[in-house]
């Protein structure tokens, strides 16, 4: 993707001082989605780093609730591969794993259906944008929890000054550094 293509991205995010809490600056993508050629340029230039780094294949592409669910069901439909919902607590049913987190702004929990990830599946985990990587690194512990194995976690937007891919276990890929 060209810096020009990055820049017109960049340019269309809403920025939000103290939202959703007094302190956070908030970045959102929403607006993206008003251009369709925007969404394309994205999903394209994932999907291009992901076949070009891994030579195995991609059996899951596990999203995070709710801004992953925007990007990560895209990017597995072009890869062929399944797509998993890591959900909030108390949306999932049947057998799930569950993972307490801190994020940026507040604590939650996670959960995933055991059965979305086999023993071994190649995963990659997908959001939006990753700020304190905690919402991410409980992500990464539910598939370990399911003996899945998480080859890379991608996003859209990365927050670099809070340097949250420091707690994650494997390679980290960012479209946009914020
Ligand atoms: O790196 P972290 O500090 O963990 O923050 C990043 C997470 O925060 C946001 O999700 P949020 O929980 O607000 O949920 P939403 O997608 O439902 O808005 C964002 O979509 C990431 O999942
Ligand atoms: N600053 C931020 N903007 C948008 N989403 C977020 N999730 C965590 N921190 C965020």
């Amino acid at each position: 993707m060209s810096n020009y293509d990055i820049e017109r991205i960049k340019s269309m995010l809403g920025t939000h001082a103290d939202f959703p809490k007094e302190g956070i600056v908030f970045k959102d993508m929403f607006p993206v989605f008003q251009d369709p050629t925007a969404v394309e340029a994205l999903i394209t230039n994932i999907v291009h780093h992901l076949t070009s780094t891994h030579k195995e294949k991609i059996d899951v592409v596990v999203g995070l609730d709710a801004r992953g669910f925007l990007f990560g069901p895209l990017i597995a439909l072009r890869l062929g591969a399944a797509f998993a919902p890591v959900r909030k607590a108390g949306k999932l049913p049947g057998d799930c794993a569950r993972a307490v987190y801190a994020k940026e702004y507040g604590e939650d929990v996670f959960e995933i259906q055991k059965s979305a990830i086999k023993p071994n599946a190649r995963v990659v985990i997908v959001d939006d944008l990753i700020a304190t990587g905690g919402s991410a690194g409980a992500a990464g512990e539910l598939i370990k929890k399911c003996d899945g194995k998480t080859v890379e976690y991608v996003f859209v937007m990365e927050l670099d000054f809070l340097n949250g891919r420091k707690v994650l276990d494997a390679p980290v890929y960012s479209l946009i550094h914020l």
